[in-house]
């Protein structure tokens, strides 16, 4: 089965890697422009940087070895998916603590890793020649609250582990951070790269605990870690329990139903992306020449809406649709966070640039997730 970001590009030049958000002509356009040279430089001098800052300095060809912690999530699967149609299927290793679908499983390599067990870790990076490590595994905004200790372990010790490992064995590390590490004493509207950061969630301060960690192991042992703050990232995928997780429920139930209850009140403004966006910043932040890179942690967004700005774009397609709103703790959280981000350093140090609007966004979302509800329906005997 042909994932859905993937599916997302066709149309696109056979060359270009990335997903792409479907949207105009001219957007595919600039998909192309850019992608092209990206792809180009995979069997070349990029390619070969990668390598060298690899384990074995005696590898100068050949693709990197990916490990993708908490690869089951909702952006674990579709990342794997994007980077093996760049790097092949081989060269991405997905792990996670649950059991994968057979689908996925059919996908490609997949195995288990609990981020909490070093040495378990330690046997995958040595047995699979690990280059780069993304670590997706956490718990979100909303679940983190829920259970406060076990998101200190999986947020906080397994951040330890996966930069400890990538220290040892000099591989490239890729953390994602996130709004939620800004906090009520932030700028919301723009919130930069660079301001303070008192963040009132565990999630939020986990978040900003592995951004001081990854720059410290950065600037004192030379590790290559990585880091975006993503926004709300919407996918057709579950989200795993945040407070941004909303915009992606009002889809299924604007399709399902014609009805939603938002728990967020209506004029809540929050930055967000397509999941294809997201894919692809980090792709190009990972294979980003070190000599760009002025920061090792850098913003990234496309865009910020409301739930009501959300569900008037909606109704260009579920006329019908009624949201009402009931909002619960998780506004709490969403009145911390910023309103608008700014990513203009992203921008200008490695070339980052959204592709996918609102309206894109809408309209892609109303496609896949008006497949998957129309597969739900029992079929008509
Ligand atoms: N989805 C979003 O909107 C955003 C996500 N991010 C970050 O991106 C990363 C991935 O997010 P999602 O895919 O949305 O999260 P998710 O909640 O959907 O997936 C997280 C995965 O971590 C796994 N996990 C939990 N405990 C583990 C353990 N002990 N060992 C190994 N794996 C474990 C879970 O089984 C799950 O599959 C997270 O670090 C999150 O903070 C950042 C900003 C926005
Ligand atoms: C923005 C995020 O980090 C996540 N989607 C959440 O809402 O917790």
């Amino acid at each position: 089965m042909l994932s859905r970001a993937v599916r997302a590009v066709r149309g696109l030049a056979a060359a270009a890697p990335a997903p792409s958000c479907p949207g105009e002509a001219s957007s595919r356009m600039t998909a192309t422009r850019r992608l092209a040279p990206a792809a180009s430089e995979l069997g070349g001098e990029q390619h070969r940087r990668h390598r060298s800052t690899a384990s074995s300095p005696t590898d100068s060809q050949g693709p990197p070895k990916i490990l993708i912690t908490g690869s089951l999530g909702q952006l674990g699967l579709e990342m794997a998916r994007f980077l093996r149609r760049v790097y092949g299927q081989d060269s991405v290793l997905m792990s996670d603590i649950i059991k994968a679908s057979r689908d996925v499983a059919e996908e490609g390599p997949y195995i288990f890793a609990d981020i909490l067990d070093f040495k378990g870790l330690q046997e995958i990076v040595v047995t699979h020649r690990v280059d780069w490590i993304i670590h997706f595994s956490a718990l979100l905004s909303a679940v983190g609250e829920q259970n406060v200790p076990l998101a200190v372990r999986v947020n906080i010790e397994g951040v330890h582990n996966v930069i400890e490992l990538a220290k040892q064995y000099k591989l490239r590390l890729f953390v994602p951070s996130t709004i939620g590490s800004f906090g009520p004493d932030s700028p919301r509207n723009p919130t930069p790269n660079v301001t303070v950061q008192r963040p009132r969630t565990i999630y939020g301060v986990s978040k900003v605990h592995a951004e001081l960690l990854g720059e410290y192991y950065h600037h004192r042992f030379g590790l290559d870690f990585r880091c975006l703050r993503f926004p709300g990232v919407i996918s057709s995928d579950p989200p795993g329990g945040g407070t941004t997780d909303y915009a992606v429920f009002m889809f299924y139930e604007a399709l399902r139903t014609g009805r939603f209850e938002c728990y967020l009140r209506p004029d809540t403004r929050l930055p967000m992306m397509h999941i294809s966006d997201c894919l692809r910043s980090l792709w190009e932040f990972m294979t980003a020449p070190t000599d760009r890179l002025h920061r090792r942690v850098y913003n990234v967004t496309a865009m910020s809406f409301t739930p009501e700005e959300l569900a008037g774009e909606l109704r260009k397609y579920v006329p019908e649709l009624e949201v009402t709103y009931r909002p619960d703790s998780r506004q709490l959280i969403a009145d911390s966070w910023p309103q608008v981000f700014d990513d203009s350093e992203a921008r200008a140090d490695w070339g980052w640039r959204h592709q996918c609007n609102l309206s894109q966004l809408v309209e892609t979302m109303v496609q896949e997730v008006g497949a998957q509800v129309k597969r739900e329906k029992p079929a008509d005997n």
